[in-house]
């Protein structure tokens, strides 16, 4: 297989409503699509989850599209090779910029699965022909506002509800939420909002039976997780500390946490995704899928990556309607009754809608 051409996109789509966590809000989504076309004509695509503004991690979609262009697309162009796993090692020779490379790597797994007639998530070695899913919700203006949406987001049938919490909207709102809600399964992620001198205030959270508690602490931290975990009975989901497949068995060595959330781009692709994913399916770690408020394209390679036997909790792959009045493939993605139903298409299963994708582009450039 070989690329003779890519394209990037830049997008600007605006979500429904503002999405607001411990670090800003933020409602414009900016980002970048990959297009590309192998020497047979099979086109694959791919997103890039990185953020206008590097509050997430260190990455944009300006420093991805600069990376792209200038070094990962030249690396890949016109290059052999057999199988997807084999990007990272084309890449290997440049440090970090996980969100780029796995923009074009999720491609390149598009499009290895279409060569093959099979659909993504058949050749990621996922078996199951439906994921659960769960809802992450934003800091809201008032309780009563969030009180709102759970109940809708409920009545919708999502599997769990995360909720953001920052200093000040903690401890007294998931005490509130839990009395209005005594039994539906509940998380709080903090974004790094803490620091391990909050360790008593946090152990508060320990009497709300929440199924987890996402990067309370630094976002490059592993070693105050680990002092954290020991003290809280709650268990500790790190998102943002993990990078790597090595970064996870460290982290998992020193007892960070007892849950990873798994994002495809920021650990660099579909490929490291699933090496840490058989990881923690080895030493009994569950792990779950992360969001990072992606458009269709996106939504599909996670869809596709959440079927794998370990993605035993639901993930935070809402439908396309959470986000977007339309979304940019058809069909959308569809939650029903807190179930997404795996497209049997092959590759990710769902069709670029070219007409939107137009609507929302703000600059196209070619490569070949
Ligand atoms: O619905 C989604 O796509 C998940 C949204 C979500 O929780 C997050 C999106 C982007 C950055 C973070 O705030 C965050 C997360 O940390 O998991
Ligand atoms: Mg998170």
């Amino acid at each position: 297989m070989r690329l003779t051409e890519v394209t990037l996109r830049h997008l600007k789509m605006r979500m429904k409503a503002p999405f607001t966590t411990s670090f800003g809000s933020f409602q414009d989504k900016e980002f970048i699509l990959l297009e590309a076309k192998d020497e047979q004509g099979n086109i694959g695509w791919g997103e890039s989850v990185a953020f206008d503004t590097p509050w997430y991690n260190e990455e944009t979609f300006k420093t991805n599209w600069h990376m792209l262009e200038d070094y990962l697309i030249p690396a890949l162009l016109n290059k052999e090779i057999e199988h997807p796993d084999e990007v990272s090692a084309l890449f290997s020779a440049y440090r970090k910029n996980n969100m780029a490379k796995s923009t074009v790597e999720g491609a390149v797994w598009d499009i290895f699965a279409k060569r093959q007639g099979i659909t993504l998530a058949e050749a990621l070695g996922g078996k199951n022909d439906k994921i659960e899913v769960g809802i992450s919700i934003g800091i809201q203006e008032t309780v009563e506002d969030l009180m709102q949406l759970i109940e809708r987001y409920v009545s919708e049938g999502y599997k769990r509800m995360k909720i953001k919490i920052k200093p000040g909207w903690d401890v007294d709102v998931i005490r509130q939420v839990r009395e209005r809600f005594p039994n539906i399964p509940l998380m709080a992620d903090a974004n790094s909002a803490y620091r391990l001198t909050d360790i008593d205030h946090l152990k508060q959270l320990d009497e709300f039976n929440l199924m987890m508690i996402e990067q309370p602490l630094a976002s490059d931290d592993i070693v105050d997780h680990a002092k954290l975990q020991r003290e809280m009975k709650t268990p500790v989901c790190l998102d943002e500390s993990i990078h790597s497949l090595e970064d996870t068995r460290k982290a998992l060595e020193l007892g960070s946490c007892k849950i990873i959330n798994i994002k495809i781009g920021r650990v660099g692709g579909l490929t490291e995704a699933k090496k840490i994913h058989d990881y923690c399916m080895e030493r009994d770690i569950p792990v779950w899928c992360g969001g990072m408020l992606e458009s269709g394209i996106g939504r599909a390679h996670n869809v596709a990556i959440t079927t794998l036997d370990n993605f035993i909790l639901p993930g935070d792959t809402a439908g396309s309607s959470r986000y977007w009045e339309k979304d940019i493939i058809t069909p959308e993605v569809v939650v029903n009754d807190g179930y997404i139903y795996i497209p049997e298409e092959p590759g990710i299963g769902y069709k670029p809608d070219m007409e939107t994708i137009k609507q929302f582009t703000v600059n196209e450039k070619r490569y070949c």
